[in-house]
């Protein structure tokens, strides 16, 4: 299957083209009470970055004012780069808009429509629509484009948002969350399909979501946000290295680790495995490789969790 007469006849987005995002002082407020609350961040072109937060904490609210979906209530969101070259704001902007994919849960979908007509809309509103791409994840992810949207399962329904997303090559696509609906094969297809294409064309790709761990190994930058508020924003390296793992004989690793604050621990008969926080000075590492015990980066999980509940970001 292919949707290649549905091609724009503009050429496909080439390397370089990607979007950089920024926001600046953004809040956004719900009956007075902020979802987002002065949030001043950046996003590099080019990046996978990982919009990652627990349950209410702004993530799909930053995802909609950076998609020109919503219009910030003080402060701004900034797109420039690729093919719009000076910055400029989304909202209300039609040339901004068409080169920013936002694929939420919820489909944003016609229910009365059929699969067909919802892409052929894509194909006519996404200027670097790829219909290759389409035909290909739609046999992939078996999504039935004679039927009604509305007819789809709760993992087709998602599936078709994840083939939008990827096929409308957008030089900023954001995936909100909208894989939930998947079950493990078809969410592993997914992050298959987007590194595969992501290598192919290169852009800017933000994935919002609270399954850390799952996403941990595609992101090279990472966004928390807590309550609204920024809690750290860094390269994934950056932050793994804010702390260690240490795996070895328990006993050992039980006196190694006293002084620091751990932030996880996983027994496996004598062997224990800590994940602590803080930073290893090159001696303490050969020290602790001398006593046999192995120390790794930490997992972006186990930061992430205590960054998000500990009292350390949001307003808590
Ligand atoms: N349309 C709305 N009306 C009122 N409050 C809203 C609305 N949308 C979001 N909120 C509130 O704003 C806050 C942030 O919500 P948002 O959906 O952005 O968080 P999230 O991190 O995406 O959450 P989740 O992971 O549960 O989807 C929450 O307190 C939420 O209740």
């Amino acid at each position: 299957m292919t949707y290649q007469t549905l091609h724009s006849t503009e050429p496909a987005t080439e390397a370089g083209s990607a979007l950089a995002a920024r926001a600046e002082n953004l809040s956004v407020r719900f009956a007075g009470v902020p979802a987002l609350d002065r949030l001043d961040l950046r996003l590099a072109p080019g990046k996978i970055h990982g919009l990652l937060g627990r349950n209410g904490s702004g993530k799909s609210t930053l995802a909609a004012v950076l998609a020109g979906f919503r219009r910030p209530d003080e402060g701004r969101v900034l797109l420039e780069g690729g093919d719009l070259g000076t910055a400029v704001e989304p909202y209300e902007n039609a040339v901004v808009t068409s080169r920013v994919c936002l694929i939420r849960e919820s489909g944003d979908l016609v229910d009365a429509a059929l699969v067909k007509h919802v892409l052929g809309l894509a194909a006519s509103l996404r200027p670097y629509w790829d219909g290759d791409v389409a035909g290909e994840l739609l046999d992939r992810f078996e999504v039935p484009t004679n039927k009604k949207v509305q007819k789809l399962s709760r993992g087709k329904r998602s599936a078709l948002g994840v083939v939008l997303g990827l096929a409308s090559r957008a030089p900023l696509t954001l995936f909100d969350e909208t894989y939930l609906g998947m079950d493990v094969p078809s969410r592993n297809l997914f992050y298959d399909a987007l590194l595969a294409d992501y290598a192919e064309v290169p852009r800017t790709i933000v994935l919002s979501t609270h399954l850390v761990s799952e996403v941990s190994t595609m992101l090279e930058e990472v966004v928390i946000l807590d309550d609204g508020r920024l809690v750290t924003q860094s390269p994934v390296d950056a932050l793994r290295g804010r702390g260690a793992s240490i795996v070895g004989p328990a006993a050992v690793v039980d006196e190694f680790t006293g002084g620091f604050t751990v932030l996880a621990e996983e027994k496996i008969g004598g062997t224990k495995s800590t994940t602590v926080l803080g930073d290893l000075d090159p001696a303490l590492v050969a020290q602790a490789r001398a006593a046999g015990l192995e120390i790794g980066p930490v997992g972006l999980q186990d930061l992430f969790v205590h960054l998000t509940s500990s009292g350390q970001g949001g307003r808590r």
